[in-house]
């Protein structure tokens, strides 16, 4: 078994997940304030200090997505096609009608209106992986919902993948800076980049403590941070592919963490063994080892109890290996994004089955959901009464009302009905 395949508590798991995001606070603060005083001058210098480039334009230009067409096969052209084609039509079906109205009663007819957001930013990362995928899981939902500006950041030296992206993805602006300062250039704005209303996308811990302390200036769609994987197993689980899981999500980001809850300490010892031979050969196998150093397994007194034990972790990736994997699912309550049976790795929403890969972290999962047409939407409530319905609930208005001492409330209906 590898060294660092260990057993874990819930609780340190929690608490692992929010620290490594509050532990960046105070650096990220200074760039955001940098940001704010300096406006692009800081993001010249800021990417020059942590990402090592020396720019002369922050936008990237149509030219450069052109040719960057030259560095790219036919077949990953293709792919990006396929992968966006069945991610639009996923998103096609979130959507809901741009109004309904219906009457509830004679002369009272209420309805909603849905109305796309104006503008958005999309962070793209860019730092230890190239992530094309991410332009398609974001712009597609975005572009899907109807939302006239898309605009996006990543890190310079952009992938000529990521570049082809961007426009596959039909992306209105697009700049080459990263980091907790290219999410404050979205939401304060600078000589350049115009705010957005919202930002949505993952990133690393600088990137995502950005989003949630710049929540006041724009809205986010939540804390999507460093990877994770939660596999509920029993022991008719094929520790092979759990093992495979783990590696996939560990190669993200040192803070990226996974966790087994299973009753079979057989399965768990298992799983151990065979990370440690294919991590073996592993390109990103330093990446991976730091993930594992605070990955490792949880023993649960019963396949109930590996259930509750999970809702309470809620992590982004949930994959169910369990001989009745519906009857599990049936008892999950919190979780990013599900896979169920042997068949099912995450790599599939990660890329091309058309599920969104943008996702709650740190346990975000309890009170937030996947990235979705949703994001990008706003209701508008609306109602059309009648001389006849005001009648019927004009008492009940005008009761209420005076009730609160807002007699001006009252008046508004009385005088309708006089
Ligand atoms: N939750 C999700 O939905 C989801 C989806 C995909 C990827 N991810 C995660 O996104 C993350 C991508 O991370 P990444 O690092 O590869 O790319 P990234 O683009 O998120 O971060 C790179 C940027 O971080 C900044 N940075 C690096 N070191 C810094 C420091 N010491 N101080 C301040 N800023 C610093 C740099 O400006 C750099 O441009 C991973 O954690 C991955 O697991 C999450
Ligand atoms: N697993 C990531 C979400 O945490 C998404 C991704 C993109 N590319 C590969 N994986
Ligand atoms: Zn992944």
């Amino acid at each position: 078994m590898v060294m660092f395949w260990q057993p874990l508590s819930v609780e340190s798991w929690i608490g692992m997940r929010r620290g490594s995001l509050s532990d960046v606070k105070d650096s990220v603060n200074t760039i955001i304030e940098d940001v704010r005083v300096n406006g692009d001058k800081a993001l010249f210098s800021l990417t020059e200090k942590f990402d090592h480039q020396k720019l002369s334009s922050l936008a990237i230009s149509s030219e450069e997505i052109d040719a960057a067409y030259d560095h790219v096969s036919p077949e990953l052209v293709q792919a990006l096609i396929e992968a966006e084609a069945r991610i639009t039509q996923f998103h096609e079906l979130q959507k809901s009608k741009t109004l309904w109205l219906e009457e509830m009663e004679p002369g009272i007819t209420l309805g909603v209106k849905t109305t796309p957001l104006d503008r958005i930013g999309a962070y793209i990362p860019g730092g230890r992986a190239a992530y094309p995928s991410t332009v398609l899981m974001t712009t597609v939902a975005a572009r899907v919902a109807g939302v006239p500006e898309i605009v996006v950041c990543t890190p310079p030296k952009v992938n000529p993948l990521t570049l082809v992206a961007l426009d596959i993805a039909g992306v209105d602006e697009a700049y080459q800076i990263g980091g907790a300062q290219a999410v404050a250039a979205m939401a304060l704005g600078t000589e350049t980049i115009r705010p957005v209303q919202k930002i949505v996308g993952p990133g690393n811990v600088f990137v995502t403590q950005a989003k949630m302390m710049l929540r006041e200036y724009a809205d986010i769609d939540f804390p999507a941070g460093p990877s994770e994987i939660g596999i509920i197993a029993d022991a008719s689980a094929e520790p092979r592919y759990i093992a495979a899981d783990v590696l996939a999500q560990a190669e993200h980001d040192p803070n990226a963490a996974c966790v087994l809850v299973t009753d079979s300490k057989k399965l768990a010892a298992e799983v151990g063994d065979e990370i440690a031979q294919q991590i073996a050969n592993a390109p990103r196998r330093e990446i991976m080892e730091k993930a594992l150093a605070h990955s490792g397994y949880v023993i649960a007194e019963s396949m109930e109890d590996a259930t509750d034990l999970m809702n309470r972790i809620a992590p982004e990736h949930l994959s169910i290996q369990t001989v009745d994997a519906l009857s599990t699912l049936s008892g999950i309550r919190h979780a990013g994004s599900i896979f169920i049976g042997p068949y099912t790795p995450v790599a599939c929403g990660d890329y091309a089955s058309g599920t969104n890969h943008v996702l709650p972290t740190a346990g975000y999962a309890k009170s937030y959901s996947a990235l979705d047409v949703n994001h990008f939407m706003k209701r508008s409530q609306v109602q059309m009464v009648t001389r006849e319905g005001l009648e019927s609930i004009g008492d009940v208005i005008e009761a209420l009302a005076t009730a609160e001492g807002l007699a001006a409330h009252a008046n508004s209906v009385r005088l309708r009905r006089e």
